[in-house]
């Protein structure tokens, strides 16, 4: 859809998905978290990882947490996506474990504090992990994404246009957040897939 190109226009759908989502009540969470793990379980690029990032959910994004105790029972080494200081707008990689001691950043969003961040042993760059399950605020049925619009992950993603090591990129949201097409910028990084409660969109498909 050309119109998406233009900033306003993608600013708006991007505040009524967020809008949509926030106003999911508990339970309709619980149940669309319970529904996308069921999903996720089942993925390939999921099944097969050792070392996975995911996220902590904020304002209505779906929940991929319930994972966490099966990862740990199969001895998945677990990170989150930590905001690099002194770096504009890139994402470290952080293990999450029992004793990661958290902070909120900036918008908000619990992730490991800077000292524990800062020690090289704590962190993944992001071409060292099998997968990484991203949060996204729209997508289509070719898994274009859209996100908060920070470009965080497309830029600690930028090496994947380059050959060599290339982590599983599985996008996840809320099904109500597909519309019917979106724009793909010069700088976006590919999904392998998009999975949300209600099904998996694969990239290089068209919906049959
Ligand atoms: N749960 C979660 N963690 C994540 C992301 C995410 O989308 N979800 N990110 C994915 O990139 C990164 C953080 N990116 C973000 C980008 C913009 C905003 C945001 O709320 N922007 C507000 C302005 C807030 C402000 O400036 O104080 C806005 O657009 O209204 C939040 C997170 C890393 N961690
Ligand atoms: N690799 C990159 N290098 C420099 N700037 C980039 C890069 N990737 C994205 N950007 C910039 O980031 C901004 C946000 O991009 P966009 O609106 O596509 O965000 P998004 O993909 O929705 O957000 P996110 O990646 O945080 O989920 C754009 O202005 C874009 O110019």
């Amino acid at each position: 859809m050309d119109s998406l190109h233009h900033p306003e226009a993608k600013r708006a759908l991007r505040l009524k998905l967020r809008r949509k989502r926030f106003e999911l009540s508990k339970q309709e969470q619980r149940q669309a978290a319970r529904r996308l793990c069921q999903q996720l379980k089942h993925l390939p690029e999921i099944q097969r990882a050792r070392r996975i990032s995911l996220y902590l959910p904020v304002n209505g994004e779906i929940d991929p947490t319930p994972l966490l105790s099966w990862f740990r029972q199969r001895n998945v080494d677990v990170y989150l996506p930590v905001l690099r200081p002194l770096s504009d707008n890139s994402l470290w990689f952080v293990a999450y474990h029992a004793n990661t001691p958290m902070v909120k950043n900036r918008f908000g969003i619990p992730e490991p504090d800077t000292r524990f961040a800062a020690q090289r042993r704590n962190r993944l760059p992001a071409w060292a992990l099998d997968t990484l399950i991203v949060p996204l605020v729209g997508f289509d049925a070719q898994a274009n994404r859209m996100g908060m619009g920070g470009g965080f992950y497309d830029r600690s993603l930028a090496f994947m246009r380059r050959p060599g090591p290339a982590p599983a990129l599985i996008g996840v949201a809320h099904a109500f957040q597909q519309v019917e097409s979106l724009p793909v910028e010069p700088w976006d990084v590919p999904l392998s897939a998009v999975v949300s409660d209600l099904g998996v969109v694969r990239a290089g498909k068209k919906k049959s």
